[in-house]
């Protein structure tokens, strides 16, 4: 069966995913059209702003939609049209953590998956190939095709794909310029086959063959959740050492990069923090957990379990370090927290261990003063308020303040913790914070981020993670 050329794209979802993943194919495929459509009209206004003002922060992006927007490159809240119109329909919708019912706080939650399956098939009058985008639990395609064939219309064939995305947020655009691999599962029949073909044709025009995979749906369903498993089980295998460290005299830096030195280790994805955040990690593992747990493999849902609780034992641990260091109590001091994301050149908090942190510190009765060049106040406000639910936003405002310079945030403060890695943070002139807060001055490296030593000299008291003294 001869592949489809596919001209026509659609993108149902606008998000950290979609948007990205669509505009970069629109710039690498000037002659497919791609409509990237969303429910979220703010969002969608957004993404046509005048000025450029995109929904999320993610570095080169504006210069891909700037090049494509209104050439090849529509967004649009009109999905019905969208569907009509494409010859293949990415599903990039969210798959969040399910909060209530069977499987709640492990299994995610697919009803934004099902609806937007249901409306390809209530609205469709030609064959589409529908490609999964989402990170979705294995054998996910399956009910999606029954879904489709189910509500289906005469000569109307439906084609499923998974086509998980491995970009990572603040290198979004690279990654997709340059993916280690693009990922595609289908059906083992001639069809399958076909749709399979069609897709691998769109990013052949930018991915070298040899790095597209062609597997079957299950084995691309779950190598999504088994790839963001591993990268996180690294983090949280040196996180755990970062506590033995800290008990023992050796330095976490010096160990991962000694162990990743190894080449069968490698050294990426082995830096020490105060925890991994983001919108997949934590999410993904619980899926996998669920997973192993509804298979009946309780050692193996135990297994990737602790990868999460070790993250959780990190964030804690870190915030009692703080407490402990300064005398055992916060109360009534001020606490300069930098960085809100869940980590550098995103504007996303999710998961954030930001979060976590001043949640932990707002507890303890602290005053907290934050600050992050990419989060906005509103955003801030909203997680705080979800991180503490019943507690009113006016008392979280008696406690907290929004900064709009990091030296401005420190100013008056006892301590700085360091919550995101965000490159400035290095550069600030610590000499000048140094003179504006109260002495003892302490910083709280939690991402491995500013030279100890140097601060040390100018008279901080730094506490670093993964390592044990406080140097003076
Ligand atoms: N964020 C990442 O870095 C990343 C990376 C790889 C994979 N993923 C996966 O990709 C998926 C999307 O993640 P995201 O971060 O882009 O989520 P997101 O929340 O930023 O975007 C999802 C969008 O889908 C829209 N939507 C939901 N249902 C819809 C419908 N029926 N019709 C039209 N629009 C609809 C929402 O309004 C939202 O704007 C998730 O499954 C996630 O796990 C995310
Ligand atoms: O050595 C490291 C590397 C990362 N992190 C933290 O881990 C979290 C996740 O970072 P990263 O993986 O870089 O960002 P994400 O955007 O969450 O990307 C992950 O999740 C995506 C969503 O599924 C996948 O597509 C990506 O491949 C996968 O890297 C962040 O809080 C980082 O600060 C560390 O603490 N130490």
């Amino acid at each position: 069966m001869a592949p489809l050329k596919v001209t026509k794209i659609l993108c149902i979802g606008a998000g950290y995913v979609g948007g990205p993943t669509c505009a970069v194919i629109a710039l690498k495929c000037p002659h497919i059209t791609v409509t990237i459509v969303d429910l979220n009209q703010a969002r969608i206004d957004a993404w046509n702003s005048a000025d450029f003002k995109l929904p999320i922060y993610e570095p080169g992006l504006e210069d891909v939609v700037r090049q494509c927007r209104g050439r090849n490159l529509f967004f649009s809240t009109d999905v019905e049209k969208g569907i009509q119109d494409a010859e293949l329909i990415f599903v990039s919708v969210n798959t969040p953590t399910k909060k209530s019912g069977v499987g709640a706080g492990f299994a995610a939650d697919l009803n934004y998956v099902e609806l937007a399956t249901r409306q390809i098939a209530a609205v469709a009058t030609s064959s589409k190939i529908v490609v999964e985008k989402s990170t979705v639990p294995c054998r996910t395609a399956e009910s999606m095709r029954t879904i489709l064939e189910a509500n289906s219309k005469p000569n109307c064939r439906f084609d499923i794909l998974s086509n998980p995305e491995f970009l990572a947020e603040g290198t979004a655009i690279s990654d997709l310029f340059n993916p280690d691999r693009v990922l595609i599962g289908s059906l083992q029949t001639p069809e399958g086959k076909a749709a399979c073909a069609a897709l691998k044709g769109v990013y052949a025009n930018w991915v070298g063959e040899e790095r597209i995979l062609t597997v079957g749906l299950w084995s691309s369903e779950l190598s999504k959740l088994a790839a963001n498993a591993m990268l996180a089980q690294r983090i949280s295998s040196v996180n755990a050492l970062s506590a033995i460290c800290e008990a023992t005299g050796a330095n976490i830096d010096e160990v991962a990069n000694a162990v990743g030195y190894d080449s069968r280790v490698g050294p990426k994805f082995l830096k020490a923090s105060v925890g991994f955040g983001g919108s997949c990690f934590q999410k993904d593992i619980l899926n996998l957990v669920y997973l192993s747990e509804s298979l009946h493999l309780p050692e193996v849902a135990a297994y990737w379990r602790q990868v999460v609780e070790m993250n959780e034992y990190q964030k804690r641990r870190f915030s009692k370090r703080v407490v402990d260091t300064l005398f055992n109590t916060i109360t009534g001091k001020r606490i300069a927290v930098l960085g809100f994301a869940f980590k550098a050149d995103t504007g996303d908090t999710r998961e954030s261990a930001a979060i976590t942190l001043i949640r932990d510190f707002q507890s303890e009765r602290a005053l907290i003063n934050i600050y992050d060049p990419q989060v906005n106040e509103a955003q801030i406000w909203a997680d705080l308020q979800e991180a503490s639910p019943g507690i009113p936003l006016e008392s979280i405002k008696k406690q907290v303040t929004i900064h709009k310079s990091a030296l401005e945030a420190c100013r008056d403060a006892e301590a700085v913790v360091i919550a995101t890695e965000w490159k400035e943070f290095k550069e600030i002139a610590w000499e000048e914070v140094y003179k504006h807060m109260k002495k003892p001055a302490f910083v709280f490296d939690g991402r491995l981020l500013v030279d100890a030593e140097r601060l040390g000299a100018i008279g901080f008291k730094v506490t670093t993670i993964g390592r044990s003294a406080i140097l003076v």
